[in-house]
């Protein structure tokens, strides 16, 4: 049997979240055994938001230029993914390689292992042959995988998941997308605008179902204009593929046929593969469950899409910081007479980090650990128009059981909607909770969504009362300036 080999700190997935909590503890002098199997840095920059968002730019350019003609003349645009393909390729991604990822850990002081891993009992875990056994604690951070539903025929075909979608060199001239999420909507019209004949099949009653009815119905509109087809309600019953392409039919006998096929059906946690057997801990579930401080159990914490709390970069990150907080108090506290000068021991180096974290607010000393809050949650769908929303949706709150009011302005009959000349999809939506006085909840949809967001998020973040909302100064003529009349239009 291997000897396990004693370290501080074993972050398991080097995602976004798992690279964030290795690198910092090991900065702050742990000794950090940090395991990838793939690629450091995750999903988000080889697959997901940052090629997305490069495609995105590009797909946002060419809808831009098509918008000359009435606004500034004539314009003629002839879209050629070769140079988005590349920018991926080069720029993002390095050709898939994680070369400078895994140097900006090893930099940091921490070990960097290429493997599986998963847990070989408590405070263990197992690479291969090696096993580590951790002093201080065990971070998760194994992130998520593409779900693919099981619909008679769709394994046995070459279906693209977000990772082929991204890959892509050269585009199909047609595209099924199942799924009408945030993947699936932001790829159909970044695709779209580069020619391709896309079509959206969706499940529910309507897409990006998770935010409020009007955003759907605005991004909807948009891809159609876009030239997307899209179909909700779709039951999906039987997948074929050959020389000709996919096609997928419907349980109510419709049939759907293209060269390419993105499935975009959500993500789930793969807890089965990380012994958690031999923790005690229930790999049953869909995610791995989580207190404020992110801990799973004793000495074993997680961070990032594995724990269901919202499957976002910033989450990841925002966990991250507690993450490294926390366990760095653990380690004060497992060796109380430590130089905090940071000089005597590895935890000594710890200590010190912490204590140096907590005078700028970032960590806590023992006790001051901050706690998560999802309360001011932030979402950007990067569609155009773009769908930002903090908080809690109309139903949501309504399902609480909140004395909800809402205030609801367009873009359109805003001063800055009505220059950019912005379709009717644009809006700002507020969710007041009307005992509190506060906002809990909203949405900005337009040109500028996201960016639009951010004084909505400080507002449900802060708790800032109406009033004070109400007789803040909104610069003219500016997009965000729509809030203030949603905010009149809420019942005062
Ligand atoms: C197409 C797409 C677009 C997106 N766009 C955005 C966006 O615009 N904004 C945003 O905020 N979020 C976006 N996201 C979500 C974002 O990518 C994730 O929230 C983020 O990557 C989560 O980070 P993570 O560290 O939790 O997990 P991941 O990034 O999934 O990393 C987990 C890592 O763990 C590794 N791993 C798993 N199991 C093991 C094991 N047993 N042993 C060793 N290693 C293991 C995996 O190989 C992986 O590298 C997007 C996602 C997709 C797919
Ligand atoms: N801009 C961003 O921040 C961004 C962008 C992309 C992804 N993400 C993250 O990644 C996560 C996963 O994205 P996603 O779009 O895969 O998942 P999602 O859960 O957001 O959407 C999946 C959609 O697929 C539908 N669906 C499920 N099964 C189906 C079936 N058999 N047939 C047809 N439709 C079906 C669902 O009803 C849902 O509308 C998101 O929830 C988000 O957290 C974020």
């Amino acid at each position: 049997m291997t000897e396990p080999e004693l370290v501080d700190v074993v972050v398991l997935g080097l995602g976004v979240g798992g690279e964030e909590v290795a690198g910092r503890l090991a900065e702050a002098g742990l000794s950090v055994v940090g395991i990838e199997r793939n690629l450091v840095g995750g999903e988000c920059p080889y697959w997901g938001c940052i090629p997305s968002k490069m495609m995105i730019r590009a797909a946002n350019a060419i809808a831009e230029a098509r918008r000359v003609d009435g606004l500034a003349g004539t314009a003629q645009v002839h879209p050629d993914w070769t140079p988005v393909a590349k920018r991926i390729r080069d720029e993002a991604t390095a050709n898939w390689d994680d070369t400078a990822a895994v140097r900006r850990f090893t930099d940091k002081g921490g070990r960097f292992v290429r493997g599986s891993g998963r847990f070989d009992g408590p405070a263990r875990v197992r690479v291969g042959e090696q096993v580590f056994q951790a002093r201080h604690g065990i971070v998760l951070g194994t992130g998520t995988k593409a779900t693919v539903p099981p619909i008679d025929g769709l394994a046995d075909t070459p279906y693209w998941t977000n990772r082929e979608a991204i890959e892509v060199e050269e585009l199909p001239e047609s595209l099924l997308v199942l799924g009408g999420g945030a993947i699936g909507l932001e790829l159909a019209q970044v695709f779209a605008r580069f020619g391709v004949r896309v079509t959206v099949l969706e499940a529910s009653e309507r897409v990006l179902l998770v935010e409020e009815p009007e955003a759907s119905e605005a991004v909807a509109a948009a891809l159609r204009a876009d030239g997307v087809q899209i179909q909700t309600q779709v039951k999906a019953a039987r997948i074929e593929h050959d020389a000709d392409g996919f096609t997928l039919r419907g349980a109510g006998g419709e049939e759907f046929t293209a060269d390419r096929l993105l499935v975009a059906t959500g993500r789930r946690a793969h807890l089965d593969e990380l012994g958690l057997d031999t923790i005690g801990v229930d790999a049953g579930r869909r995610y791995l469950s989580v207190d404020d401080r992110l801990h799973v159990t004793d000495g074993v914490w997680a961070v990032g899409d594995v724990t269901g709390e919202g499957a976002f970069t910033h989450v990841a990150m925002y966990q991250a910081a507690i993450v490294v907080a926390d366990v760095l108090d653990h380690a004060r506290r497992a060796d109380p007479g430590a130089d905090p000068s940071g000089t005597a021991s590895v935890v000594g180096g710890a200590v010190g980090a912490a204590s140096a974290l907590a005078a700028t607010g970032a960590s806590g000393s023992a006790g001051s650990v901050p706690r998560a809050d999802y309360r001011a949650l932030p979402r950007v769908t990067f569609t155009d128009p773009e769908i930002g929303a903090v908080g809690l949706t109309e139903r949501q709150a309504r399902e609480r059981g909140i004395n909800v009011q809402i205030g609801f302005s367009k873009l359109s009959s805003n001063t800055r909607g009505w220059i950019h000349k912005t379709d009717e999809g644009g809006f700002i939506k507020l969710i007041a909770d009307a005992d509190q006085g506060v906002l809990i909840g909203a949405t900005s949809a337009g040109p500028a969504g996201g960016e639009v967001l951010s004084g909505l998020v400080v507002a449900v973040h802060a708790a800032v009362p109406l009033t004070q909302l109400r007789h803040m100064i909104y610069a003219y003529p500016t997009f965000h300036r729509a809030i203030s009349e949603a905010l009149r239009n809420l019942p005062s």
